[in-house]
């Protein structure tokens, strides 16, 4: 679980982040919804640690980050919108294993989880391709499987979908909702709520630095667009 008590956050002399409380839980597909600047990537970087908060703390399973860095950052994967600087190895696979092998986790172990990774993110067999010659969208999809190849108990993922194509960023989708079944916790911040509703336990919405909502995905449809943000009709899949 993830819990942010009275988080309040300054940088400057502005007030990013005011008394924020809310729980994510370890089942739970939360999205993060909100306009440009409303403040959910300055949240999401207090679950494991990146940012301090000013006022209140964050505790991840109980414990508050600021009191084990090592144990959020291990429980809590992050994927960022612009992977391009965290990338820790030439080639795909080198990279996504990075982690799992720093976990000491067998060869074989760490084997299955980079192939596991890339097939939810589509990209099978890539395992040998440079990350230089990748392009964005591919790029992005690689930190997402490094992210996965870990296996965290929460995974928070700030726009994951900018540059995916529609079968990756479906992929992607489903591949984060069965995990959320199967019990990690998810927290996705998106401007891109086109189908994510449907499949989102709890929509959370930062509204200048505070909660503006948190409710259930049908309640969030009637009030969203109070929040300047747009829900479209979910996307129609062609039948037969
Ligand atoms: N280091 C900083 N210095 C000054 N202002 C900052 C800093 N970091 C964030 N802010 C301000 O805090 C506010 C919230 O930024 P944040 O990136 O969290 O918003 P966001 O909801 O993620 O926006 P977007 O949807 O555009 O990604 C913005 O007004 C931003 O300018």
């Amino acid at each position: 679980m993830i819990e942010f008590r009275a988080v309040s956050y300054e940088i400057e002399d502005v007030s990013v982040l005011e008394s924020i409380s809310c729980l994510f839980a370890d089942d739970e597909f939360v999205v993060l919804a909100g306009a440009n600047g409303s403040g959910k990537t300055t949240l999401l970087r207090h679950c494991n640690g990146l940012l301090t908060p000013t006022a209140g703390s964050v505790l991840v399973d109980g414990t508050p980050v600021a009191d084990d860095l090592v144990a959020a950052r291990t429980a809590v994967g992050m994927v960022f919108q612009h992977p391009r600087d965290q990338f820790v190895a030439a080639t795909v696979g080198a990279d996504i294993a990075f982690g799992p092998e720093n976990l000491g986790l067998e060869r074989a172990e760490i084997d299955r989880r980079v192939a596991d990774a890339l097939a939810a993110v589509r990209l099978e067999g890539r395992e040998t391709d440079r990350i230089d010659t990748l392009s964005g969208g591919e790029q992005s999809r690689v930190a997402i499987a490094g992210a996965l190849a870990m296996e965290p108990t929460h995974l928070v993922l700030d726009e994951p979908f900018t540059g995916l194509d529609e079968p990756a960023r479906t992929a992607v989708l489903e591949r984060l909702a069965g995990l959320s079944r199967q019990g990690t916790g998810i927290v996705l911040a998106t401007h891109d709520l086109r189908d994510v509703l449907a499949l989102a336990d709890r929509v959370v919405v930062v509204d200048d630095g505070r909660v503006g909502f948190d409710g259930t995905p049908e309640a969030a449809r009637e009030s969203l667009e109070d929040f300047d943000v747009h829900v479209p009709e979910p996307t129609r899949r062609a039948s037969g």
